[in-house]
């Protein structure tokens, strides 16, 4: 097949029934459904672009090996070129939702193509699930699926092993061996859009112990899958409030759920990782999911920092706040920060590592500086935008007010902005703002920031240790020389 249209995503969706719950009840029809309809539509696009000829040949590549088109984040960079062509094809993807929607179809792509472009690390542990991992990833990219995935174990009692929980079962692990395959029970989170995907891949970031072992698996199931129920948190928007009132919020909901296993088969061909502590450990590092898929949140993030920082810029501009030096300096400090970024993406793209295996990766250093910053330089962007905006934030009116010809003549003087911005636009881009940065909608995307990538506090201690253990120090070292030790010094003196 190739890379698939909209409505082939969209038909199947419809060709499914997963056990949806949200609010308390089934979901039978995601695709109409209030609440997905229109996150929906905006996967839709995004496949939509894979045939535009505009964007085809910049977000996609010829496949060698089947002749057929795929998208270029199944592609396992070997050259600067296919870094470059990455790079790209997530910058078009990212600017299509404003880098608002994280896990687009081309984040688990990059996953699975490195989990299975590196097939020498479970080859180790056991053939079977490299070879499965393969023909999974050969699979997702004839057929173009959009992936979610649940790596985290939900939070009970974070100071306990998944073992040491109170029920066994709480985080998900493996019940027994069967002929055909794996039962496996309990929950994994955070499994973004998941009601509108075809598959579910489970695995998860390192920290497992000795007494883990029935936990440390990693497999892939359609979504529909028999058993597994689909716990959605509760909705940011309802589908039914107005564009002009919600411009993104009525259009980039990404639905978050808790995945539940309840005695799920899992069929030998598609586990790919079980009852392994040290693989489970190493997997993420090994495999360089820890560094492709971070070059595709990097350029997301990068796009969503831009976008809310000019969302600030145009807010300070319309109510001619943008005179005074406090406000200047702090957009100013966004525009550096939009900078930083866009920097270190660039130096991890042209200082690619290349491994044995001939694969290339953006660098390391950068990539994990931008996971590190982007935690700040997010919410920053969100709080210089309150700060703007002030009062007038909170005063907006509804386009129903705007439509009520009695009301218009007063809304069009109390709230214009400067000379040269109508009331109309005035608060249709403070509405904008506001989904950004006051409603329940923004609050999760600056959530999002924090914690996508993990934990950033303990990703940062992992980054300094690294950089300790390969560091010689040796500047400090030079200078220290110059002076002699202070025995002979004070020898010296005398
Ligand atoms: C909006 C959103 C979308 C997400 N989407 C996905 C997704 O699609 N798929 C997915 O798998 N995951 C997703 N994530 C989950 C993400 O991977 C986790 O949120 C992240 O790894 C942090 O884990 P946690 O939320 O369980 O926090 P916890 O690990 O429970 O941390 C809670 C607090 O305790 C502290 N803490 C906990 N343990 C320790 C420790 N050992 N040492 C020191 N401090 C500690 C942390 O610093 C933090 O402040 C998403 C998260 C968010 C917020
Ligand atoms: N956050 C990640 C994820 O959910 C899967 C794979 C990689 C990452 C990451 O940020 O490195």
């Amino acid at each position: 097949m190739g890379i698939r249209t909209g409505n082939e995503y969209i038909n199947a969706l419809k060709s499914r029934q997963p056990e949806i719950w949200l609010g308390g009840e089934k979901v039978t029809d995601v695709v109409n459904h209030d609440v997905f309809r229109q996150p929906v539509k905006e996967i839709a696009k995004l496949y939509d672009l894979q045939h535009d000829p505009e964007y085809q040949d910049r977000i996609t590549h010829i496949c060698s090996e089947t002749g057929e088109r795929a998208n270029n984040s199944f592609l396992l960079p070997r050259t600067a070129e296919d870094i470059k062509a990455r790079s790209e094809a997530f910058e078009v993807h990212a600017r299509a939702t404003f880098g608002l929607m994280g896990r687009t179809p081309d984040f688990l792509n990059t996953v699975v193509t490195n989990m299975a472009g590196n097939p020498w690390f479970l080859d180790k542990y056991n053939p079977d699930w490299s070879k499965n991992l393969i023909e999974y990833y050969n699979y997702i990219k004839k057929n173009d699926l959009f992936l979610t995935h649940a790596i985290i174990n939900p939070q009970n009692d974070r100071s306990k092993a998944s073992y040491e929980q109170e029920d066994l079962f709480t985080h998900l692990g493996v019940v027994e061996e069967k002929p055909d395959g794996l039962i496996v029970r309990g929950a994994k989170m955070l499994a973004t859009l998941a009601p509108i995907t075809d598959e579910v891949i489970i695995y998860s970031f390192p920290g497992f112990q000795p007494g883990d072992e029935r936990y440390a698996l990693a497999f892939a199931v359609p979504v529909d899958t028999p058993g597994l129920k689909l716990l959605c948190r509760e909705q940011m928007q309802d589908g039914t409030r107005s564009v002009f009132d919600h411009p993104l919020a009525s259009r980039f909901e990404e639905m978050d759920a808790v995945l539940a296993f309840e005695d799920v088969l899992v069929p030998w061909n598609r586990v790919f990782m079980y009852n392994n502590v040290e693989a489970a450990n190493l997997l993420y590092s090994k495999t360089g999911i820890n560094q492709q898929p971070a070059h595709q949140s990097g350029v997301r993030g990068y796009v969503k920092l831009e976008f809310a920082t000019e969302v600030a810029c145009k807010l300070a501009d319309s109510i001619g706040v943008d005179q005074y030096l406090n406000v200047q300096t702090d957009l100013g400090e966004l525009v550096q920060n939009v900078e930083t970024i866009r920097a270190l993406l660039r130096v991890a793209e042209q200082e690619y590592e290349t491994m044995p295996t001939g694969e290339v990766r953006p660098a390391a250093a950068p990539l994990e500086t931008i996971r590190g910053m982007l935690p700040k330089m997010y919410p920053r962007a969100i709080e210089v935008m309150q700060i703007i905006g002030a009062g007038g934030l909170l005063m907006s009116p509804t386009a129903a007010d705007f439509e009520n010809q009695e009301l218009r003549s007063h809304l069009d003087k109390y709230y214009a902005g400067r000379e040269g911005v109508s009331a109309e636009e005035r608060v249709h881009l403070f509405k904008l703002a506001w989904d950004l940065c006051g409603e329940a909608f923004g609050q999760r995307l600056l959530q999002y920031e924090r914690y996508y990538t993990g934990d950033p506090i303990r990703k940062r201690a992992i980054f300094y240790n690294q950089y300790k253990r390969n560091k010689q120090f040796t500047s400090v070292e030079q200078a220290l020389a110059a002076s002699p030790p202070l025995k002979k010094q004070v020898t010296k003196a005398k």
